[in-house]
């Protein structure tokens, strides 16, 4: 099962085109978001399906019940291997969603392969953040609010960083999946293996970041990563240097960590 979502967060689909026609379905899966989404459309999707690639359809849906079920049945129909909602949009929303896809799967010959989801707290918000906008509230234990209300509305899963990968684990079955942005390969990382990328590891605008290694061994189930492959000299070597990292975490699951290894594409 490959773990990586690369982020084809580009401000033209011809560089997205560029760095997706050198990647391979068996590297990464793809997200488009709402920059790409809103200038290239549907039929970027269409193009990066037809090259074999999982498609994560990353518009985060936050609106009334009926229109969202509309988007989400509209993505289903797409065939996108994944699309989610905000949680925060509240239980009725999110059943909505649930039941449109549910009645697409029923409906549509080739139904079944979508998965939704429901971002909970974004990883670009901390504490403070929150407190603004009126949630005097930790970022986990907000994450463990709406997550509840998407695996109690049947949801396939949540967005939540990698730091609330357990707390999700504590509340929910494995197949409730955790797909968690906020991903930054470290250089200084004491992990067994660590990616390096010549995006530098920087947080960007990423508040609540762990490692590949570390978001794995957490137990999330995909890592979404843009900016360390998209802005790296050599997407293509961060992506199987990523991979390998993930292998390494996933195994160190049943393993002691022995030795260290580096992975550079700089
Ligand atoms: O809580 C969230 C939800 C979505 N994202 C998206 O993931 C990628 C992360 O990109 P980086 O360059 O690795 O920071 C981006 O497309 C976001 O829209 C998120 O970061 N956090």
């Amino acid at each position: 099962m490959n773990r990586i979502i690369t982020a084809l967060d580009f401000s033209t689909p011809a560089q997205a085109r560029a760095l997706v026609e050198r990647l391979d379905p068996s590297l990464t899966r793809l997200k488009i978001g709402n920059q790409l989404y809103t200038l290239a459309g549907p039929s970027l999707v269409e193009e990066c399906q037809k090259a074999g690639f999982d498609v994560f359809l990353d518009l985060k849906y936050h609106d009334i019940p009926n229109t969202v079920a509309s988007a989400v049945e509209a993505a289903a129909a797409m065939g996108v291997w994944m699309v989610n909602v905000h949680a925060s949009g509240g239980p009725a929303m999110l059943q909505a969603a649930r039941n449109a896809v549910q009645q697409f799967d029923r409906s549509a010959e080739h139904a079944g392969g979508t998965r939704l989801i429901a971002v909970t707290v974004l990883t670009s918000l901390d504490r403070n953040e929150l407190a603004a906008v009126g949630l005097d509230v930790e970022p986990a234990d907000q994450v463990t609010r709406l997550a509840t209300l998407a695996r109690q509305a049947g949801l396939d899963g949540v967005v939540c960083s990698p730091h609330e990968v357990a707390r999700i684990r504590a509340i929910a079955k494995s197949n409730f999946l955790t797909v968690t942005p906020g991903v930054r390969p470290d250089q200084g990382s004491s992990a067994p293996v660590s990616v390096i990328s010549s995006h530098g590891g920087k947080p960007d605008d990423q508040r609540r970041t762990l490692t590949p290694y570390d978001a794995i061994v957490a137990g999330s189930d995909f890592l979404v990563i843009g900016r360390p492959i998209t802005q790296a000299k050599s997407p293509l070597d961060v992506l199987h240097a990523l991979n390998a990292e993930v292998q390494i975490a996933a195994s160190q699951l049943s393993t002691t960590p022995s030795d260290q290894q580096a992975h550079s594409d700089a």
